[in-house]
């Protein structure tokens, strides 16, 4: 249960909402407590024949008020309690997402989304239901078992009492076993439905991939497995269930039997009025109630407990980068930036993506790189962007050791295009203001023409504002591509990056943005990674990179006399180039 010291700060913010909806729960209880003792009056009264009347009435009359009290506080109990485990929910999740937002990308490749999903979802459901309906059942039930129990002993009879809760034990034994078994269940039915979330997410997201290889019956077959195993889980679990409520009830009766048999006794032997025994069942209707639903907000306290341990072991994780305690602000940020001797390798990876690897960049300089792929080229933009630390060497932009600057003043000044930037189904214009915050149509329409995207949004039905779907499935590879280079360029940045940016359109369009470009491309420090040559020559330097080494570095020029990796690449690619172009003219001798 200490688990839940974590929700203190939160209760007692919510202090009074807690107290007063607490409040109006013991008056329900209360109230109801006054009903025994009506019926206790009206049977002895029926019994020696001196109920009047006027009396009947007012008894009548004192039920319908109760009633009203009831109803009112109930309203208010339900209220309050509800508002303040729906306002605990409501905290948790945003708690919970800003945190998820605060963490780095290695604790995403370490994580399943289903996992996360289900913190987000279940666990967060778990922990409200603990906070409303367990605060609310447990406060009900404590509050009536000792209630009921005094009233019985003290207006009844000890003896009828003690007697009447001798199966008692027997039923708390038997709570405590089936919680357990409960909560042992539960767990298997929550790691079920994790796993099938993951499926859908997994399956939709990767839709392309499973139609595109006639998965379809695979994919569905295991999503079957899955529910199966979700359903049989849920069936053992409802099983439980189903045995454990009749179980209770059965237990619960004996004490209506033991009551009758030494009631009725104590009723014909005139120790008791049969109004006494009359307000005793009632009693015990509430004691018999409460004693088992005790059982069931251990276990909703439990799962809550359990959840919310999930929970906190999320929040508990410290993000990997840390911004310093005093970083330095770099509002007008050159773009110049420099690694010297770094070395790193990703979180659990056996190889160093970067060795020793050393670079200068001045403000306004075009830097390109080139490398077999998985050569460390993308590792040098992601540490630039301090998405991880660097192990060995140092990285600093204009001139301060990337640690110490704000990492919002640096993530806001770089504009960065991967190959396969994400986009948000949302409208081509927010897809694009997406970095900024207060953007015009005319800038953003601006930065789409200098992508070369714009005649392709004006062909849209409703131009910058036609919604692009999840992931911008009705926009072309090199469409999206561009829309990230638009996204990119709104930003006005000061240091941009490129990375394989262009790939998805022809060596045409390549040429024409470029053009487009350059102008930006002269005045702003730019980083282009990228295969091709048609991409790279325009740079004033270029590095080829191999297993996260620079093997040779220098201009276009000098990289071609150097007649090395990047002239082979030459070579090749104005080959293809030269037979792709004379496949063309075949092609159009051909047709015409
Ligand atoms: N998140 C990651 N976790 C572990 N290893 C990674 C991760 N990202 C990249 N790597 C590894 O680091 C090395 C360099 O990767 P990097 O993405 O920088 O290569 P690249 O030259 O950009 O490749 P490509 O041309 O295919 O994009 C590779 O061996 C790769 O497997």
């Amino acid at each position: 249960m200490s688990t839940y010291r974590a929700l203190i700060p939160f209760a007692l913010k919510n202090k009074w909402v807690y107290l007063l909806g607490v409040f109006s729960l013991l008056a329900v209880d209360a109230l109801q407590l006054i009903i025994p003792e009506i019926l206790r009056r009206l049977t002895d009264g029926l019994q020696t024949g001196s109920l009047g009347h006027q009396q009947l009435l007012s008894y009548s009359l004192l039920i319908v008020l109760i009633g009203l009290f009831i109803m009112v506080f109930r309203f208010f109990w339900r209220i309050l309690i509800i508002n303040a485990s729906r306002r605990l929910e409501y905290e948790l999740r945003n708690q919970l997402f800003d945190h998820l937002l605060s963490l780095s990308p290695s604790y995403y490749s370490r994580k399943k989304t289903g996992d996360l999903m289900a913190h987000a979802t279940n666990d967060i459901m778990a922990v409200r239901m603990a906070a409303s309906a367990g605060v609310i059942t447990l406060t009900d039930a404590l509050f009536l078992n000792i209630a009921a129990i005094t009233m019985m002993m003290l207006t009844t009879d000890v003896r009828l009492t003690l007697i009447a809760l001798i199966p008692m034990p027997i039923l708390a034994f038997s709570i405590y076993l089936f919680g357990d078994a409960i909560n042992h269940r539960f767990k298997k039915v929550q790691r079920s439905f994790s796993m099938l979330t993951e499926k859908v997410q997994e399956n939709i997201s990767g839709i392309r991939v499973i139609k595109s290889f006639a998965r379809e019956d695979i994919e569905m077959q295991r999503f079957h497995e899955a529910n199966q195993d979700v359903f049989q889980n849920n069936m053992k679990l409802a099983l439980l269930f189903g045995t454990f409520h009749p179980a209770i009830q059965f237990i619960s009766g004996i004490s209506f039997v033991v009551t009758l048999l030494y009631g009725t006794r104590l009723v014909l032997y005139q120790t008791i009025t049969l109004g006494d025994f009359v307000a005793f069942n009632a009693y015990l209707i509430s004691l018999v109630w409460s004693v088992p639903v005790i059982g069931f907000v251990i276990n909703i306290l439990q799962r809550g407990a359990a959840s919310l341990s999930r929970i906190n072991e999320v929040l508990a994780v410290e993000p990997d980068i840390k911004q310093a305690s005093t970083p330095i602000s770099l509002r007008a940020m050159s773009g110049a930036f420099s690694f010297h001797q770094v070395s790193f390798r990703y979180p659990g990876s056996e190889t160093e993506a970067l060795k020793d690897f050393s670079v200068s960049v001045s403000p306004g300089e075009s830097l390109g790189i080139m490398g077999k792929t998985g050569s460390g080229k993308s590792t040098v933009p992601t540490l630039l962007l301090r998405l991880y630390d660097v192990d060995d060497g140092h990285v600093s932009i204009d001139g301060h050791p990337i640690k110490a600057l704000s990492l919002n003043d640096l993530r806001n000044q770089v504009g960065y295009v991967e190959q396969n930037s994400f986009i948000f189904s949302a409208t081509i214009a927010d897809n694009i203001a997406f970095g900024t915050d207060t953007i015009s149509l005319e800038t953003i329409e601006q930065a789409a023409e200098k992508a070369g995207l714009h005649s392709d949004i004006c062909r849209f039905p409703k131009q910058y504002h036609t919604i692009v779907g999840e992931r911008g499935v009705t926009l072309s590879g090199g469409q999206k591509q561009r829309l990230a280079i638009a996204r990119a360029l709104v930003k006005n940045p000061a240091l941009l990056i490129f990375d394989d940016a262009l790939s998805a359109v022809d060596t045409q369009t390549e040429k024409q943005i470029l053009d487009s470009l350059k102008e930006t491309i002269t005045n702003t420090t730019t980083l282009i990674i990228a295969h091709r040559v048609s991409t790279l020559q325009q740079c004033q330097r270029i590095l080829v990179l191999e297993e996260g080494q620079i093997i040779e570095s220098g201009t276009h020029e000098q990289l071609l006399q150097l007649n090395g990796y990047y002239a082979r690449q030459h070579r090749r690619q104005q080959l293809e180039e030269e037979l792709s172009s004379g496949e063309r003219s075949a092609t159009h001798e051909y047709l015409s």
